[in-house]
């Protein structure tokens, strides 16, 4: 680590010096000394709210706020390159997923530092290096096996997803303290790309996740006022898109958009960490636990009733309303099975543009025509905030609807196995990976973990065999997993392949009473730890 100015330390090496000029680190820097202690302050306040639920205080719309979900008024004028986002393709800041994003025919792309990104010190800093290269059209890639990547002519709008409020970003610190994540992603980004994309006609665009309430979401908009004036860019030129994929944020819809109307491109079901989001803000409740995760799809009911709602206030406010993350992707040399997983994703699709979605998220190229399709038949228009879902209606009881179903055997088996898998991808430096031929990431190993966590404890956590979910079974069954992850993997990948450390960590996870509030603080030290820059 070397000093970069008197407060700001950073771990680099010559070739992020682009990236981390003096300039660009100052920027940093304020956005640190504007804004580090208020989101300090609202990580307490989610402290504070899960001690309330802890203690049973139920979940409903905000008194103070009733004024703004009962006003009228509306987000302002969505820029054209972002009024048709039928197909959205999302994936890690990795250079060739980038091209391959960007040429693959979908509306936009979802750069994420988020859930599909390790955050590696390489992998963050080689992130906007590629974003800064592909705005500029300089991108290209060759792989080891000599193929060659290109733009092509026509592309995806590109839009970036920083990283979430908790997470910190410990190889640049300000004062000796590590400086927020959030703070690094955005601000690298719009910092040296914003005016390169306005001249392009497009401009700095955003996914927020893992917002908790409006104040996190005004926070957000105060960082973007301060921002554009530091650029001296026109006030509204950025936009943001909020992933609803928190419980507490599914009852501040209207109050997040409303905080961020000059800025507001819509919102999106983020429905993987929603469904994490749910487990964990219900830790202590014993009326609530969720089957298996393959039981919780988006047909059930407080499932179905948030992504109506969301589309509901959404076109209220001539706002967007994003679908979801189906997790298939295409099966390779399985044709029955690369079959359903298209299946499945076409139910899923269809439901959502026949609800009103606005658009909808794919995992993997692959996925991106018959999406499209599917789009352009339920969708002739650019967007369907027209139909504004006035039929619907949806009460805080109806988002808090425990669904029915049962624990299994296989279920338990399957999230220790993804989750082991997971966390051993991510701590290699992977934040997302096929398993089991589904796309899975931060968010949806979260799950995995959360639940083991909830069935051990909870007096409802018994397999459908009357077995009781214990420590005892959780750690057999891992055992047992691990064996057949270390047939599968081979002995060599598996030693090199930080499949122990997972394993630990995972277990650590489950065994603990106190419910780590996410899966990456611990494991973001491991990565940092393990030399893993
Ligand atoms: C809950 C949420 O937050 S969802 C949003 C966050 N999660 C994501 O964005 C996950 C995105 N998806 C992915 O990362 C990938 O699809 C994975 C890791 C699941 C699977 O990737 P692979 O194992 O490479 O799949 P596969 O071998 O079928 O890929 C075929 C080609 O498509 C490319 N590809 C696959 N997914 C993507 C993607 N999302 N973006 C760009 N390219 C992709 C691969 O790089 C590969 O390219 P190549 O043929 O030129 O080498
Ligand atoms: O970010 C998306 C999600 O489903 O989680
Ligand atoms: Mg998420």
């Amino acid at each position: 680590m070397f000093l970069k100015s008197e407060t700001v330390k950073i771990e680099s090496e010559k070739k992020y010096e682009e990236l981390l000029t003096p300039e660009a680190l100052e920027f940093l820097e304020k956005l640190h000394h504007n804004f580090d202690e208020r989101r300090k302050k609202l990580l307490e306040m989610r402290k504070q709210i899960q001690q309330k639920l802890n203690d049973g205080k139920p979940l409903n719309f905000l008194e103070e706020t009733k004024h703004v979900r009962e006003g009228n008024w509306t987000i302002d004028r969505i820029p054209k390159d972002l009024k048709d986002r039928r197909v959205e393709i999302t994936g890690p800041v990795d250079r060739k997923m980038i091209i391959n994003a960007l040429n693959s025919g979908a509306k936009t792309f979802m750069a994420d530092f988020e859930d599909a990104t390790s955050p590696t010190w390489e992998n963050v800093m080689d992130g906007q290096l590629n974003l800064q290269d592909a705005i500029r059209r300089k991108i290209d890639f060759k792989a080891s096996n000599g193929k060659k990547y290109a733009l092509k002519d026509q592309t995806a709008v590109l839009i970036v997803r920083p990283r979430g409020w908790h997470l910190k970003e410990k190889h640049i610190q300000i004062n000796g303290k590590s400086i927020s994540a959030s703070f690094v992603d955005f601000g690298l980004y719009f910092y040296h790309n914003a005016k390169e994309l306005i001249a392009g006609g497009s401009g700095p665009y955003f996914y927020l996740p893992k917002l908790e309430n409006h104040l996190e979401a005004r926070l957000w908009n105060d960082v973007f006022i301060f921002s554009q004036n530091e650029l001296g860019i026109p006030q509204g030129t950025i936009k943001a898109t909020v992933l609803i994929e928190t419980i507490t944020a599914a009852f501040e819809m209207d109050e997040i958009l409303y905080e961020l109307r000059e800025h507001s491109a819509g919102l999106n079901c983020g429905r993987w960490d929603y469904i994490f989001s749910f487990i964990k803000k219900f830790q202590n409740d014993t009326d609530v636990i969720l089957p298996d995760r393959s039981k919780v799809t988006m047909a059930v009911p407080f499932m179905s009733s948030y992504s109506l709602l969301a589309i509901k206030t959404c076109h209220k406010r001539n706002a967007p309303a994003i679908g979801g993350m189906a997790a298939q992707i295409p099966v390779k040399n399985d044709e029955a099975a690369n079959k359903a997983a298209f299946d499945k994703v076409r139910a899923d699709k269809e439901r959502e543009v026949n609800n009103g979605h606005d658009g909808t998220w794919v995992a993997h190229p692959g996925m991106v025509q018959i999406v499209k399709d599917i789009f352009d038949k339920g969708m002739p228009e650019p967007n369907q905030i027209s139909n504004k879902r006035e039929d619907v209606e949806v009460t805080a009881e109806d988002l808090v609807e425990v669904p029915a179903g049962n624990i299994t055997e296989e279920g338990l088996r399957t999230n220790i196995n993804v989750g082991i898998q997971y966390t051993a991808a991510w701590l290699s430096g992977r934040g997302s990976v096929p398993i089991n031929n589904l796309m899975e990431d931060a968010a949806t190993a979260e799950i995995s973990r959360a639940q083991i966590w909830q069935w051990i404890r909870h007096p409802k956590g018994v397999l459908s065999d009357r077995r009781d979910v214990t420590i005892e079974l959780v750690e057999a069954i891992m055992e047992e997993e691990l064996k057949k992850i270390k047939t599968q993997v081979g002995t060599e990948f598996y030693e090199e392949g930080h499949y122990r450390e997972a394993a630990t960590l995972f277990e650590d996870l489950i065994k603990q009473d106190h419910f780590t509030e996410f899966l990456t603080l611990p494991a973001y030290g491991q990565l940092i730890k393990g030399g893993n820059k």
